[in-house]
Parts: structure tokens; sequence; C-alpha cells
């Protein structure tokens, strides 16, 4: 667990993160967003001690991070960056073998943890091990940047706009991936983004910050129903917030009785992709299948937009 109590920085006259408290759950994303300069990345790097707080205390599961010193602290929590961070002289393996090595580890843990991580990433290990980083794509960087932070099974991993600079079906899969090794690995994350749609689709709970203070910090559903001040609706985008809420939802809570002509959706596929089929391929109704192929029933587009237009 995270706990952030009442911290601020302040530059000279400038605060630049204002009285900040939230709590992180273990096992949870935190995703924190706002607008450029509002204080993200500062309230980031105070986690990890990159940036010492002006006042306030931050606890990792219940120390203060100021009870060891800085560079300890820093082997204990990931931190992966926009642009990877990526050591350009030393192998894919070497970068991701840092952390274990400045902690101390065999070098047969090692070399399995490497092997282990790339093969989770789908970089063959025999194949990309060994090349340079500027030998691979971007998105293979970024992977490697990702695997790099988690190299050290650590507990909290900080990203700061990881996903940034990558074209959007890579960084979907990007999405994907992190998803999937955080339920895996139970890692607690916090992440920075600019990119609401990936706030809502990651996030177990939202960060919205403005001019250093936080204004809303809640569930995306409730984010997105509940805008707690104008500033939030805006960034939240009030003509796409339908849409967004239907893309928390999965097909087989919109179902309603009745079949439909055509190949079935998904019942865990979201309800915006159903309204996106629906609309794409101007049908009324779509059949609805479990993962077994049983028919759950039929989804409209009649039903979806109230669902949409009517938040719970
Ligand atoms: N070392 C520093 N000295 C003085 N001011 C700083 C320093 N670091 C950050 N700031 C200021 O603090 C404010 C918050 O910066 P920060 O990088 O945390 O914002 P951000 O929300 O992450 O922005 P962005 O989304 O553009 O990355 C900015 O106005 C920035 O200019």
């Amino acid at each position: 667990m995270i706990e952030i109590e009442g911290i601020t920085k302040r530059y000279d006259d400038t605060t630049v993160v204002d009285d900040v408290s939230m709590v992180i759950e273990p096992r949870t994303i935190a995703v924190i967003v706002g607008t450029s300069g509002s204080g993200k990345t500062t309230l980031l790097r105070m986690i990890n001690r990159l940036v010492e707080p002006t006042s306030g205390v931050i606890k990792l599961d219940g120390a203060d991070n100021r009870s060891v010193p800085a560079y300890q602290l820093r082997r204990s929590i990931g931190y992966a960056i926009q642009g990877h961070g990526l050591f350009p002289h030393r192998t894919v393996a070497q970068n991701i073998a840092t952390v274990p090595l400045l902690l101390g580890w065999g070098r047969d843990r090692i070399k399995a943890r490497v092997d282990e991580l790339m093969t989770l990433y789908q970089l063959d290990p025999q194949a990309y091990g060994p090349r340079y980083p500027h030998e691979l794509s971007g998105g293979q960087q970024q992977r490697v940047g990702v695997a790099r932070a988690l190299a050290a099974e650590p507990n909290v991993l900080l990203m700061d706009e990881p996903f940034g600079a990558l074209d959007p079906i890579i960084r979907t899969k990007a999405q994907e991936d992190l998803l999937a090794i955080q339920k895996r690995f139970g890692t607690t994350i916090i992440l920075v983004t600019h990119d609401m749609e990936e706030a809502v689709h990651l996030g177990d709970k939202i960060a919205v910050m403005d001019a250093g203070k936080l204004v809303q910090y809640a569930k995306p559903a409730e984010i997105l129903a509940r805008p707690a001040s104008g500033f939030v609706e805006t960034l939240v985008g009030a003509s796409e917030r339908p849409f967004r809420l239907l893309s928390l939802g999965p097909v087989r809570d919109a179902v309603e009785p009745g079949g439909a002509e055509g190949d079935a959706i998904p019942g865990g596929a979201t309800q915006r992709d159903a309204l996106a089929e629906l609309l794409w391929s101007g049908r009324p109704a779509l059949p609805v299948k479990d993962a077994d192929g049983k028919l759950l029933g039929r989804v409209t587009v009649e039903g979806l937009v109230k669902r949409a237009a009517r938040p719970q």
C-alpha cells in the first residue's frame, strides 16, 4: 500500500504539488491525469525520492520512504519513463539485468529472470538479448524499458507516460501486456498519462491533478459519471463520455432477451465494441454468446445508447 499524506513541493515561491493526499491499495493501478505542468511527474518522483518533498509524508507498506537511503529505495521500486531511458551502450539483456546486478543477484538467477521477462514480452532471448537498443523498434524498446523496471520483482512500479511515444496499435498491445503482467505479479502501479482513454482503461482509480492540487480521486466510472468539477468534466471530454462509459462494461451486462442475425459477439467484449460493431455493420442487433458458445441473448443499438445516456 502507498499512503501519500499531505505532500507538498515548492520551488521558491511556486507550489507545484499542493497538499496532496491519496492511498493506493496494493495490487491496483492508480493513474494520474491532468494538464501539462499540473505536477503529475513531480508527485510520481516524490514516491521514489527523485524529488524530495517540501512537506508531507509518503509511506510504502507503512514505512516512511525516508527511512532507507534514497538509492536503496529506488532499487526496490520499478521506474519506467517515456523514451525508455535505456542505456545505449549496454545490450538488451544487460539493460534488463541492471537492478538485479546492483542487488547482487547470482549470475544464474539474473539470466533466468532476464529470459523470463524477455519471453513474457515476446522478445526471443537468444535473438534479442545480445542486441543494442538502437537495433530494436520503438515498441520493442518500450517493452525492454518496462521489463527492466520489473526485473528485480518490485512491489511498486512507477510509470511516467510509458506508452506516450507508441503508435495506437502498439500502444494498445503495450497496455494489454501491462494489465496481464500486473495480474501475474500483483504489482502496485502508479502511471502518469495525458490520455484519458488510457486512464479509463488501465486505472482501478484515477487521480485528476490541476495546478498542483488533487481535484478528484475515484474509480473511472465515478469520474465519468460524476466529475467533481467543470475542470474534470472538460478533461474527461463531455462529448466522449458516453462512449467511455460503455467501454467500462462488458456486453453480457447489456444483454436483452431474444436472438439476432449474424455473427455473435462474445459476452466479455466491451459495450463500446458492440456499439461500434452494430454501427459499422448497420445491423440493429447482435447475438451475444458466452465463452462456451452458449447464446446469452442480444444487444441492440437502442439499448446501448440508453445505457450510455443514463450512467448508473
Ligand atoms: N526542478 C524544478 N525547478 C523548478 N520548477 C520545476 C522543477 N521541476 C518541475 N518544475 C515545475 O513544476 C511544475 C510541475 O511540473 P511537472 O513536471 O510535475 O508537471 P506535469 O504535470 O508532469 O507536466 P507534463 O504533463 O507537461 O509532463 C511545472 O510548472 C514545472 O515547470
